[in-house]
């Protein structure tokens, strides 16, 4: 026997983006439930940001200090791996929700606990884990924010083995002897950062020529260098076309021979948590990310909204929550009657999923990236110079390491006079980022930005510096 309840909108999955939608139809004044089959908090709380960056941290803070002579002086020792591991368990919650829970009801948000299910025009059905079924009905929209899930390629051989993905290499409680990670893409460089500083012995496989491919070259560059000088093996241009157990090793082929570990990371990608959802109902196929329009509504569906990384447009956190935002306030202004304007940077659209999505990776050195490389600038056609400047040139980083090496990499559009993109690579650039993306959401005109001083002695001078270059 199932029950039914009626709600303004439905929010299918509590991760970070599906709160966010939520908070923000409630605040407009529309009641919303939100169903979770999992922990409210989603990816992002317990198998991703938090956890990794959780890991990471000790090995960042030892770097910066062992990197000013004197300081360097009072860093003897290894990293406590038992009281990092505790720390990063403790910004899990232990992988209890219930803080988060509490937060949602708090919100004004009815959470409904189980797997929910498309099942008609603005109709859900949620199964509990007793097998219990409720039926939500929605006035207005349904949300799916079920989010994406570690893509595993169909290596020969997989079934056999007990793979790691990003949410066994965030959550274990102890550092493999050997770790083996195939991708290196964000969480391939991330992991390998993190737990060969803990311990691991770590090879880390990638088939293209470069690691963070999506980025300036500079970045994978530098990051590849580095990852190499704290002993992890980089093998690029290299790819896996196998795997098998032998006895407790795990043996991983690639086209350059066969490589042993303890345990072997799968960070190749990400895939839609569109399987089980009931997307076929309105003709959509399941597996694959929502095709939504700019308010985050699926293209053809006027009821069904697809937000966060279940649209795959930008596969971040804060990228998720400001479609949830932009989707919500648009969920709100339908609901009462009112027209939603597309129009690039109102406030219903997810302009800068487009054109500036910032993204911080935390590898060492940090890679801090906002808006479009200059491969980008290239392939869309748009009339552009690069700047590049030595980020170790400036007072700011010179005392902020010594040694400092860093490179700041700016792509201005020649006919606008704007900024398109920005890269800093190095030591603590993560603090630069915000600056950089005001000016390319802002569009501000290069004649203007020279108006914009940086503090001296800071590392922002090298916006001076990237200005005076591009000025010759
Ligand atoms: C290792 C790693 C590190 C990362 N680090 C960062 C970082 O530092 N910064 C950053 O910005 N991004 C980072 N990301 C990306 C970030 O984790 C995601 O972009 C973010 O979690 C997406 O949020 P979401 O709410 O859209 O999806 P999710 O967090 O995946 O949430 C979806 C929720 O829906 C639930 N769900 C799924 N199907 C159903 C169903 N049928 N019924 C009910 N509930 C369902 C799930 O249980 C889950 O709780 C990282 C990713 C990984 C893998
Ligand atoms: N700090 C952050 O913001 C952060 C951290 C981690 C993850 N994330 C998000 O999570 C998403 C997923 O990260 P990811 O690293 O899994 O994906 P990714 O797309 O960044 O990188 C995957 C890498 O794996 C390689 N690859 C794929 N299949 C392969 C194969 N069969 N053999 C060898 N190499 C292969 C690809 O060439 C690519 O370089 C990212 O898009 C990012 O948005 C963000």
């Amino acid at each position: 026997m199932s029950t039914e309840q009626t709600f303004d909108v439905i929010v299918i999955g509590a991760g970070s983006t599906g709160e966010n939608v939520a908070d923000t139809v409630v605040r407009g004044g529309l009641s919303a439930a939100v169903v979770e089959s999992e922990l409210v908090g989603g990816e992002c709380s317990y198998w991703a940001c938090m956890p990794s960056k959780a890991l990471l941290r000790g090995t960042e803070v030892l770097e910066e200090a062992r990197a000013v002579s004197g300081a360097a002086a009072a860093v003897s020792g290894q990293q406590d791996l038992r009281a990092t591991l505790e720390r990063r368990n403790s910004f899990t919650g232990n992988w209890d929700d219930s803080g988060q829970a509490q937060w949602v009801e708090g919100a004004g948000i009815t959470l409904v606990r189980g797997a929910g299910r498309l099942d008609g025009e603005k109709r859900v059905v949620v199964r509990a884990a007793d097998g219990t079924e409720t039926v939500l009905v929605a006035n207005h929209a349904v949300a799916v924010c079920t989010g994406s899930a570690a893509a595993v390629p169909p290596l020969d051989g997989i079934e056999d083995v007990d793979v790691w993905t990003a949410r066994e290499a965030t959550s274990a409680q102890e550092a493999p002897g050997r770790l083996v990670i195939l991708g290196g893409g964000v969480v391939g460089v991330e992991m390998a950062t993190a737990w060969s500083a803990l311990g691991s012995q770590v090879t880390l496989l990638q088939r293209g020529d470069r690691l963070l491919a999506g980025q300036e070259p500079e970045a994978g560059d530098a990051v590849a260098e580095s990852l190499r000088g704290r002993g992890v093996d980089v093998r690029l241009g290299t790819s896996v076309s196998a795997v098998r157990r032998d006895g407790d090793d795990v043996v991983v082929v690639t086209s350059a021979g066969e490589v042993r570990g303890d345990r072997f990371l799968v960070a190749a990608g990400r895939t839609a948590r569109t399987e089980d959802i009931g997307v076929e109902i309105v003709g959509l196929t399941a597996g694959e990310y929502l095709d939504v329009d700019d308010s985050m509504r699926v293209r053809g569906v006027d009821w069904l909204y697809g937000i966060g990384d279940v649209n795959g447009r930008a596969l971040l956190t804060h990228m998720g929550k400001y479609q949830a935002r932009q989707g919500g306030a648009a969920i709100v202004a339908r609901a009462q009657g009112h027209q939603v304007s597309l129009a690039d940077w109102s406030q219903f659209a997810a302009t800068a999923d487009h054109a500036a999505v910032p993204q911080v990776t935390f590898s060492i050195p940090q890679v801090a990236s906002v808006g479009i490389t200059a491969a980008q600038a290239e392939e869309r056609g748009l009339p552009h110079t690069v700047v590049r400047y030595e980020l170790g040139d400036v007072a700011g980083s010179a005392l902020f390491a010594d040694g400092y090496t860093g490179k700041a990499v700016a792509v201005v559009d020649t006919d606008r006079d704007v900024l398109l993109g920005v890269t800093f690579v190095g030591p603590g650039v993560s603090e630069m980022l915000q600056a950089a993306t005001v000016a390319v959401v802002g569009e501000v005109p290069i004649s203007r930005l020279w108006h914009a001083v940086p503090a001296y002695p800071t590392m922002n001078e090298v916006w001076l510096r990237l200005l005076e270059t591009l000025r010759g």
